[in-house]
């Protein structure tokens, strides 16, 4: 399906790490023309340490996440036309459950928010202040742990690491709650147990889902 150009939107993707935020963003940005913003994994010299050592890495890999999520969005909300792999709104739910894990200190906690606030005070300043719509991939544990198994970085897996699993759990467990306090634009809930992108039918779905959605707000 193609629709390049039909609908100029700023279209986020939310949801559990490995939900398949980064191939939606893909098919998405491929159908309507728009650029790509995608999360930096190879480049980040933090996340496996993290991985590997929460406590000493949570609070750093909070801070580059918020930093490079920022340059992402000061970059997107100029145009009209994007699709971000993942949104800022979910750095503080990231950021509380490392909290919550006793991965964060008080004073790192409350500093981190201080610096939550002053970004989010400058996109408010800014012509487009929020996306035109944020897509939230919803789905079971088992279908996530599954994915992040196909992808197989070794450092997220759970034979690799026996904390990881908890981690997991506490995170998925939070999304859901997370969604339903996020008012910044309108949204979609897109079942990635129902719905698989990888069948033509499906993705062809999705994207008129998408796009009847965008004109509906328009
Ligand atoms: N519909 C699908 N069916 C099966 N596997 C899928 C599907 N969509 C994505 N995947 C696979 O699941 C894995 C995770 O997908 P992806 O990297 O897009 O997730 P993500 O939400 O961007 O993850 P992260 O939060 O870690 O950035 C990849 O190996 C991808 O190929
Ligand atoms: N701790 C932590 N905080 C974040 O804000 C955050 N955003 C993404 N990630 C992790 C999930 C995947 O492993 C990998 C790719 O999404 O990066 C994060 N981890």
């Amino acid at each position: 399906m193609k629709s390049k150009g039909a609908c100029q939107a700023v279209i986020v993707l939310a949801g559990m790490i490995g939900a398949g935020k980064s191939s939606y963003t893909k098919l998405i940005a491929d159908a309507l023309g728009s650029e790509a913003f995608f999360e930096s994994v190879d480049d980040n010299r933090i996340l496996e340490k993290f991985y590997h050592d929460p406590e000493r890495w949570a609070f750093a890999l909070q801070i580059y996440f918020l930093n490079t999520r920022f340059r992402s969005i000061k970059a997107a909300l100029k145009h009209q036309n994007n699709v971000l792999d993942r949104s800022i709104y979910e750095d503080a739910l990231f950021t509380r459950i490392n909290y919550e894990e006793g991965n964060m200190s008080d004073a790192e906690m409350d500093t981190y928010l201080d610096l939550l606030d002053n970004m989010m005070e400058e996109l408010d300043g800014m012509p487009k202040k929020s996306p035109d719509l944020l897509i939230y991939l919803r789905g079971s544990l088992d279908t996530v742990l599954s994915r992040i198994a196909k992808r197989g970085r070794d450092f997220e897996q759970i034979e690799n690491n026996s904390d990881l699993l908890e981690y997991y759990q506490h995170l998925h467990g939070q999304y859901d709650h997370w969604f339903s306090s996020y008012d910044k634009s309108p949204t979609l809930v897109i079942d990635i147990d129902e719905i698989d992108i990888e069948h033509k039918a499906d993705a062809d779905f999705v994207l008129k889902t998408i796009v009847d959605k965008l004109e509906h707000l328009a």
